[in-house]
């Protein structure tokens, strides 16, 4: 697999992928034809890919699942982080099979093609999850040609010449572009979305949209706030306008050091304003990086449903979702800001907390979506404080 430079397609190949070196990994192709170019990771998570395709941190990036059947309950109206899919693509085991499920409204490979995303199915997975472990998440293009006919040269040269995550900015691209209130609560099976009824009284939260994951903002709703969301480039002043009694950042894509520009200033003057302050993810990062810390584009990176993490205060585990490729560096903690949960898989950082401010932040994504629910208290603590 991926071994050599490959310059024949074999009969019956579909589909592609094509690394910068010239190899190459074939299978059949799904969903949109054509190609796009982006960093291929992995995702270990037996259910969610749905909710995995939608959730806009995977911007500029293409998911292969260890787990093989996927596509196999089809798709829903409900399952939905985001109103688009955001990851440029899947790699998948076995072929997208009739879709059973009672919640099944559209197949997942019509629902891919209509969607403009590109699959590709019948690749071994797991060598290919063992080669990013080993070389690191490489930057690919996945093609989709019903005759197949690939380019390869063209593709592995497109590959090659793809800048990378590394110092792109994509939470501006995926941002919501205009401030609105959130209403939906959390989802229950014959009910679907809970509507806030929010009366003023309730505490605040202005959540800053950087590709943010809807799952959050109804567990914010769940856990009594009422939700306004901002725009990534919102200003300190368009932010303190709303009156917050909380300020929300949100996950989102590409690395956190290069939104430096408009986020991390904004995030500053909040804490200097002494506003409450909670982060998930990219805005983890963001907050490590506006109290003075550094963050790192790691090997590989953590994506899947199940990872372990320890909460420092009283050594409680939680097994969380988990999707990130930038990890805060935590030699670069400055004296003030507090570690507060770590990750028993690597030992990287998973949570901090500012000491002489009320701000905290995690690595994990507690709204689950898809994942465990061990970390929902995250939001009521939050909530909680504001009041
Ligand atoms: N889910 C996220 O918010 C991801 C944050 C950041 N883009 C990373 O890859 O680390």
């Amino acid at each position: 697999m991926a071994a050599a430079k490959t310059l024949i397609v074999p009969k019956g190949a579909t589909g592609v992928l094509v690394f910068a070196d010239g190899s190459a990994v074939f299978g059949r192709g799904f969903g949109a034809t054509g190609e796009a170019v982006g960093e291929l990771c992995f995702n270990t998570a037996m259910t969610g890919y749905q909710e995995v395709m939608t959730d806009p941190s995977y911007a500029g990036q293409i998911v292969n699942f260890t787990f093989p059947h996927i596509g196999n309950v089809g798709t829903n109206l409900d399952d939905v982080e985001a109103d688009l899919p955001h990851a440029l693509g899947c790699v998948v085991r076995q072929d997208v099979t009739e879709p059973s499920n009672f919640r099944n409204v559209e197949p997942f490979d019509q629902w891919m093609k209509e969607q403009g995303r590109i699959g590709l199915a019948g690749v071994d997975t797991r060598a290919l999850t063992r080669l990013i472990r080993v070389k690191g998440a490489p930057n690919v293009v996945i093609a989709h040609d019903p005759e197949g006919r690939f380019d390869l040269e063209a593709l592995a040269a497109k590959a090659a010449s793809w800048p990378g995550l590394e110092g792109m900015d994509l939470a501006i691209e995926v941002s919501a572009k205009e401030s609105r209130l959130w209403k939906d609560g959390v989802w229950k099976l014959g009910f679907g979305y809970g509507r806030d009824e929010a009366g003023e009284e309730r505490p605040h939260v202005v959540a800053i949209d950087y590709g943010a994951k809807n799952n959050i903002f109804r567990n914010l709703v769940k856990a009594g706030a009422r939700v306004t969301v901002l725009p990534a480039t919102a200003t300190y002043e368009q932010v303190m306008e709303q009156k917050p009694d909380g300020v929300f950042l949100s996950n989102g894509p590409g690395d956190p050091a290069a939104t430096g520009e408009y986020a991390v200033p904004v995030i500053r003057q909040v804490l200097d304003a002494d506003k409450p302050v909670f982060g998930i993810c990219l805005g983890h990062q963001m907050l490590a990086l506006a109290a003075g810390a550094r963050t790192i584009k790691m090997h590989q990176g953590h994506r899947g449903a199940n990872h372990p993490v320890k909460r420092l205060e009283d050594g409680l585990v939680e097994i969380t979702s988990m999707n990130h490729g930038f990890a805060v560096d935590s030699d670069t903690l400055p004296a003030n800001v507090k570690p507060t949960h770590v990750s028993l898989f690597d030992g990287s950082n998973c949570g901090i907390e500012l000491t002489d401010k009320k701000a905290f932040s995690v690595q994990y994504h507690p709204e689950a979506s898809p994942g465990p629910q061990d970390s929902f208290y995250l939001f009521q603590r939050f909530v909680e404080g504001l009041k």
